[in-house]
């Protein structure tokens, strides 16, 4: 009940009245004892006989205490009928107030019992005031709601669909859709009542049989006018109400042994109650601080009737028995509180019909205003709150189509960057290992200008990093041109030697031109994974040896070649794999020459190296030979054929190159490698000064070693250390045919030179 529409409202400190009500022991404590004695009107005393240290008070006083044998009569009488009559009282004087009055506590211990019997005498007596005041006009308006599992539910209806709670600035909480009855008599209201109990939510428990698991409210509502007055614009109506509050049992779940359904109603029981204790124990310390009404729909609803404007009377209803001890202090307990509460007891004072009105028509123009202008104030500021919102997701939108635009147009630039830098990288390495062969070739060009050296594969690749020069298997190396002398011993290499032209990236296709020239296309070169640098390659491209000249600038393979060292190469199909970088890889800082660490001998002795070269000329390893003779000149590199009789004329462009693939003729002053039928690379060590030189890098462009001999005409043949010192030897050569893809070594021509240098 709210204060009322044409009230005026007066506050009036006021206390909830509170009483307490013992039932006798019941059918199921008949065995038990009885530990509390009324021993006042106003005072409950325990008296147990059974021992009990708790520190719990003995004597409790509350503003009515009733006894088992007290009637339920006498309990209205003295506890509620005040409160109850609040709503009718002072209509005379042009006031009054909203009541509310509660029964609480455990299962069976008799709310429903009392607040029946409360309800009813109220009834009877708010119609014997009727009856008593006929110079006005009443009119008696019921409602009854039950709040089940925090769920409202309307007791009139048969409808359980749960209903709203509304909050009205003036009215307080309202319940929407609730049945109001007007009552037309007292019968009328019985029926209703009946109606009430039928539908509550009853079950059986373990104390209770037919225990009410529910929070009943009834509501009474009374208008009353004076009846002179009526239709004349003088008159006055009164509004009150009063409710009548049976709360379900505040015990815990487990005193009454509740397990499912029970269980869950008594959850919602004790969130409920637990509220409302809050509430009362909040509101007996003052109106300081939050109170918790919104907790629960219970307190919600009754929040005018605790602490509000509303009259209130409690009355906690208590077994005796020393079984519910624990239940009966906590009952008391509350109502201890429950007494400390100060109520607000606003007081409604009537306003004239004519200011009633006058409040009437004004709120009736603001709602028909605000129902006519969907933008007015209010709604106003949210459809614009609205708008600004769409126009803020929309930015928002555009930015992120913009965003997604710009990430995709950067992954893409990206990915163009990725493509160019493998692309690049590629070709770097393409170009540089061109870059090798082209100086390999050019060097190759400029020697057999002056003198021979040895040549197994012209189309082999090569790779040159951090100032080592690395050749795969089967590339042609050629040493320094300046400083380049000759051995003057030559081995006839064994005869038909074949290789084949090899498959591999660093090979040109066979889409030889006919001028002879060929034509690289050098993507298609780079691109081609190291696994193409076939095993076949390897093995075809036989016979190289390599001699480093002692001056040689790699300081590795200085420190390789340590004087004394004498290194064992078992297997140089290994390091081919090993030592070359492979078109996809990075390639590694470590030099061939360290790959090569364990297999390289050096003979301390030109007899034992000469030994040795002649011994594994058909089948030995590859050598590393310590040559002494001062005969060589500086920075020079030589190649070494082994076991093959590879004869091989170099023609146009260069018919002046003649190198022929020698078996194992070592004779450097310096270090040299020699290749031995196994092997399956070509070692080159150019001497750094060389590539320093801008004269000598610069001749020869990556894109020169395409036009440098492109093609081998069948049986080409070059000769290698034709001569002595002069580097002119012609008679050992090596053919290479180029017939469908395969290069064949099927000739050695005997080196000439019969001074094989020592
Ligand atoms: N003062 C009393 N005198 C005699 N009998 C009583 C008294 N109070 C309650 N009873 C009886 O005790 C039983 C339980 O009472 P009641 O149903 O009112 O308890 P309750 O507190 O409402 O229980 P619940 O919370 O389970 O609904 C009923 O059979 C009732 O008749």
């Amino acid at each position: 009940c709210g204060g009322g529409m044409g009230e005026k409202v007066e506050a009036k400190e006021e206390r909830i009245m509170v009483s307490v009500r013992m039932r006798p022991l019941n059918g199921r404590e008949s065995g038990d004892s009885s530990d509390w004695e009324c021993i006042s009107p106003t005072t409950v005393m325990f008296r147990s006989t059974v021992p009990d240290r708790a520190m719990f008070p003995t004597a409790y006083t509350y503003d009515r205490v009733f006894g088992p044998n007290c009637s339920t009569r006498q309990v209205y009488e003295e506890g509620a009928k005040e409160v109850a009559l609040s709503v009718v009282n002072g209509i005379n004087c042009m006031y009054r107030r909203n009541a509310s009055i509660f029964a609480y506590g455990q299962t069976s211990s008799g709310k429903t019992y009392t607040m029946t019997g409360i309800t009813e005498y109220s009834v009877m007596d708010i119609y014997d005031y009727i009856e008593k005041h006929p110079e006005r006009e009443f009119m008696l308006k019921f409602s009854a709601i039950e709040i089940y599992n925090e769920a409202v539910r309307d007791l009139l209806s048969h409808d359980t669909t749960p209903l709203r709670l509304l909050d009205d600035p003036e009215k307080g909480t309202t319940v929407e859709k609730l049945t109001e009855e007007t009552l037309r008599d007292k019968d009328h209201l019985r029926d209703l009542l009946g109606m009430c109990e039928a539908q509550r939510q009853i079950g059986e428990t373990a104390l209770n049989e037919a225990s009410s698991r529910s929070h009943q409210i009834l509501r009474l509502t009374i208008e009353s006018s004076v009846k002179q007055y009526l239709g004349k614009g003088k008159s006055s109506t009164l509004v009150s109400c009063v409710n009548f509050v049976d709360l379900a049992g505040s015990e815990r779940a487990s005193q009454t042994a509740s397990a499912g359904m029970r269980l869950k109603e008594g959850s919602h029981i004790n969130r409920s109650l637990l509220t409302l204790g809050k509430v009362v124990r909040q509101l007996s310390k003052g109106r300081n601080g939050h109170i918790p009404y919104r907790d629960s729909k219970l307190t919600r609803i009754l929040q005018s009737s605790l602490g509000g404007n509303a009259r209130t009377a409690i009355v906690c209803t208590m077994s005796p028995a020393h079984t519910h001890i624990e239940q009966s202090r906590n009952t008391l307990l509350f109502a201890t509180c429950a007494k400390e509460v100060v109520t607000n007891a606003q007081v409604n004072v009537v306003m004239s019909d004519k200011a009633l009105l006058k409040h009437l028509q004004r709120e009736l123009a603001r709602l028909e205003n605000e129902l006519k202008l969907p933008e007015s104030a209010s709604c106003t500021s949210h459809v614009e709150a609205l708008r600004e919102k769409d126009a803020q997701i929309k930015k928002l939108e555009k930015q992120l189509r913009e965003l997604i635009e710009e990430k995709d147009t950067v992954q893409s630039q990206l990915n163009c960057l990725l493509k160019s830098d493998a692309d690049d990288h590629a070709n770097d390495r393409a170009a540089k290992r061109w870059d090798v062969r082209s100086r390999s070739s050019e060097s190759l060009a400029r020697n057999a200008s002056e003198e021979a050296l040895s040549v197994s594969d012209t189309y082999g690749g090569s790779y040159q990093d951090q100032g080592h020069a690395v050749f795969d298997e089967s590339y042609v190396f050629s040493a320094d041109h300046d400083d380049l002398s000759i051995p003057n011993q030559t081995i006839d290499l064994p005869q038909q030697t074949r290789v084949r032209k090899p498959i591999s990236p660093w090979h040109p296709p066979s889409n030889y031109s006919s001028d002879g020239t060929e034509s690289y296309n050098m993507k298609e070169v780079a691109f081609r994974s190291a696994s193409e640098v076939s095993e076949e390659h390897c093995r075809e491209v036989q016979c190289i040896e390599v001699h480093e000249h002692r001056r040689s600038t790699s300081e590795e393979f200085n420190v390789l070649l340590h004087e004394g060292t004498k290194l064992h190469i078992p297997e140089v199909e290994d390091i081919s794999r090993d030592a070359f970088p492979q078109p996809d890889e990075v390639p590694e800082a470590v030099s061939i020459t360290e790959k090569m660490e364990d297999r390289i001998k050096i003979y301390p002795s030109k007899e034992e190296r000469q030994a040795e070269i002649i011994a594994n000329a058909v089948e030995g390893p590859i050598e590393v030979h310590q040559c002494e003779s001062d005969d060589f000149a500086d920075n020079f590199v030589k190649l070494y054929p082994c076991d093959s009789n590879i004869s091989l004329d170099v023609g146009k462009p260069y018919p002046h190159e003649c190198l022929t693939v020698k078996r194992c003729i070592t004779s450097s002053k310096d270090s040299a490698l020699a290749r031995s039928q196994s092997c399956r690379a070509s070692f080159m060590i150019i001497p750094n000064s060389w590539f320093d030189d801008p004269e000598n890098t610069g001749q020869t462009p990556p894109g020169e070693i395409f036009r440098y001999p492109p093609r081998r005409p069948d049986k080409v043949r070059r000769s290698l250390y034709q001569g002595n010192d002069d580097c002119q030897n012609n008679n050992t050569s090596v053919d290479l045919s180029a017939d469908s893809g395969e290069v064949v070594c099927d000739e050695v021509v005997k080196d000439t030179s019969t001074n094989e240098h020592q």
